[in-house]
């Protein structure tokens, strides 16, 4: 539907209440995939992780990794909900080549967790407590990549190609219950409510939880129904969309209000709501129709013949539960005042999954501005620019160490660039790397003092304009003695001198 048509917003909600609800998958960090020992790593060569199981060739029989239910279960306890003391895995029959199976296995009627809510903070600072209704155990699919033709998509592609190292890793569907009474706030929350679940992700360590890269992956579930007049009885929930593998928290918010938008001008025209899937287009911000939607029936559930039933103990959950991280709200509120820093900052802090190495960066003596400094500017950046993870690069500890010599006077955030890269490249730790290229600040007056002479001598109309008065002269000296210095130097302290000594050469 073009822009044009789309119902504005205020007044979609003028006449219709929106109703949510979300499907966050999250692929599991473990070793080994959900059901085999093929190994579970993002960006190999195509079709080189996989083993028998996960193509479901004849005689081969999968087992359950206990990585993954020990992961499962700490997420549902992080979620609020309840532990099953007995689940079991179910297939969902479908036919799709990336699932060469033919169907995937999840679990339907008996998930490993259920009924819990998650608080999720507005940006008002108001709380939404999104009701969970159940998180279950599957496995993933493979990967489709439609090439040639006009538009790139399944429609119109030449040909595509099939990658399987990814069908069977470890996922985890966290299902909401419907979501009401969000309101103006919907589209909002629908961003906030993926983003606390990644939080929750990352503090748990179970998944790399890079949405870019599809580890956390969001179906936005949208309906409207008409708003009651004051005594008529609420209508039933409207006809659902579900717009499918939305994969930016911006593109969440977005996804949702171009739904609200799109439906409530159909409906406002006597229309009907088919439902189906959608895919959603960042490039120009829409949702188009997909796949008319099965109801769970069509999927022909039935019980997995080839596992168990997963029984956790009582004291495995508890275990788990004793050991559950601080819920990432609190810690960060908690941080973000010990700390002293905005929202914004924080943001960018837990955007890049920097918030561990800052607390040990900081707990390793710097201050919590020079740390959010180091990790989010020039680590971050090499990082990016060497597709590596800024965590693998340098520890906190370097990172620290570094920030203090900064501190201490003995670097200029040049040089503690080029002692950063030193330390990167493994020559040690900054103290060693200062050492080793001989990159510490120049504090010795007296040199400074030579090389100063020596600018202001080498250029006496600069020097006459400085005695006169016009001290942005001063700034011509100033790079001529930085440059004699290889930028050793601190170029506070070298204005200072070049000031007293056009006084007195
Ligand atoms: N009328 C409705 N309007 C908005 N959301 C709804 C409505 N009915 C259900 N939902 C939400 O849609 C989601 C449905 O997810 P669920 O995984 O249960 O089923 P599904 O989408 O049919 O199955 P699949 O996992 O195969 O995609 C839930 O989050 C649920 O709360
Ligand atoms: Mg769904
Ligand atoms: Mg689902």
């Amino acid at each position: 539907m073009a822009r044009a048509e789309l119902m504005d917003f205020d007044k979609a909600l003028e006449l219709f209440e929106p109703v949510m609800g979300f499907e966050v998958h999250v692929e599991l960090n473990t070793k080994t995939k959900m059901f085999s020992d093929a190994p579970n790593v993002f960006g190999s060569e195509p079709n080189t992780n996989i083993t028998p199981t996960c193509l479901g060739l004849p005689g081969s029989l999968p087992v359950v990794n206990a990585q993954a239910v020990r992961y499962s279960i700490s997420l549902g306890l992080a979620l609020g909900c309840e532990i099953a003391p007995s689940s079991r895995f179910a297939r969902k029959n479908y036919f799709y080549p990336d699932t060469p199976k033919n169907y995937q296995i999840s679990q339907f009627d008996e998930p490993i967790a259920f009924e819990g809510s998650v608080d999720v903070e507005l940006s008002d600072g108001s709380i939404v407590s999104v009701p969970i209704e159940r998180a279950h155990m599957e496995e993933d699919a493979g990967k489709l990549t439609h090439v040639g033709g006009s538009t790139g998509r399944i429609q119109g592609a030449e040909y595509s190609l099939v990658d399987y190292n990814r069908a069977g890793v470890p996922l985890v569907e966290i299902v909401t219950k419907p979501i009401y009474g969000a309101e103006h706030s919907s589209p909002e929350l629908a961003k906030a409510y993926v983003s606390t679940i990644r939080d929750i992700v990352v503090s748990l360590g179970i998944s790399d939880a890079k949405m870019e890269r599809g580890n956390l992956r969001c179906d936005a579930n949208v309906s409207l129904r008409p708003r009651a007049a004051a005594g008529e009885p609420v209508a039933p929930l409207g006809t659902r969309t579900e717009t499918k593998n939305v994969n930016s928290l911006r593109s969440v918010e977005r996804a949702v209000r171009y739904e609200i938008q799109r439906q409530a001008a159909i409906l406002a025209k006597g229309g009907s709501i088919t439902q189906e899937t959608r895919h959603w287009h960042e490039d120009t911000g829409e949702t188009s129709a997909g796949r008319p939607k099965s109801d769970a029936d069509d999927y022909r559930y039935f019980p997995e013949p080839d596992l168990l039933p997963v029984v956790p103990s009582a004291e495995l959950i508890e275990e788990l539960r004793s050991a559950l991280p601080e819920p990432p709200a609190a810690r960060r509120r908690r941080l973000k005042a010990e700390w002293g820093f905005t929202d914004l900052e924080f943001q960018d802090i837990n955007n890049a999954g920097l918030l561990t190495e800052i607390t040990e960066t900081v707990a390793a003596g710097a201050t919590p501005a020079a740390a959010r400094k180091w990790w989010t500017g020039e680590i971050a950046r090499i990082a990016n620019t060497s597709d590596a993870d800024a965590a693998s690069l340098v520890s906190p500890a370097d990172v620290a160490a570094l920030a203090n010599l900064v501190d201490a006077g003995t670097l200029t955030d040049r040089l503690a660039r080029q002692v950063l890269e030193g330390v990167i490249a493994g020559e040690g730790t900054p103290q060693e790397v200062v050492d080793a290229r001989g990159l510490a600040v120049v504090s010795d007056d007296g040199a400074l003092i030579a090389a100063i002479d020596e600018a202001l001598l080498g250029q006496p109309d600069v020097l006459a304009k400085i005695r006169d008065g016009k001290v942005q002269a001063a700034g011509a000296v100033i790079g001529a003695v930085m440059k004699a210095m290889k930028g050793q130097a601190d170029a506070a302290r070298v204005r200072e001198l070049v000031l007293e000594r056009a006084q007195q050469v």
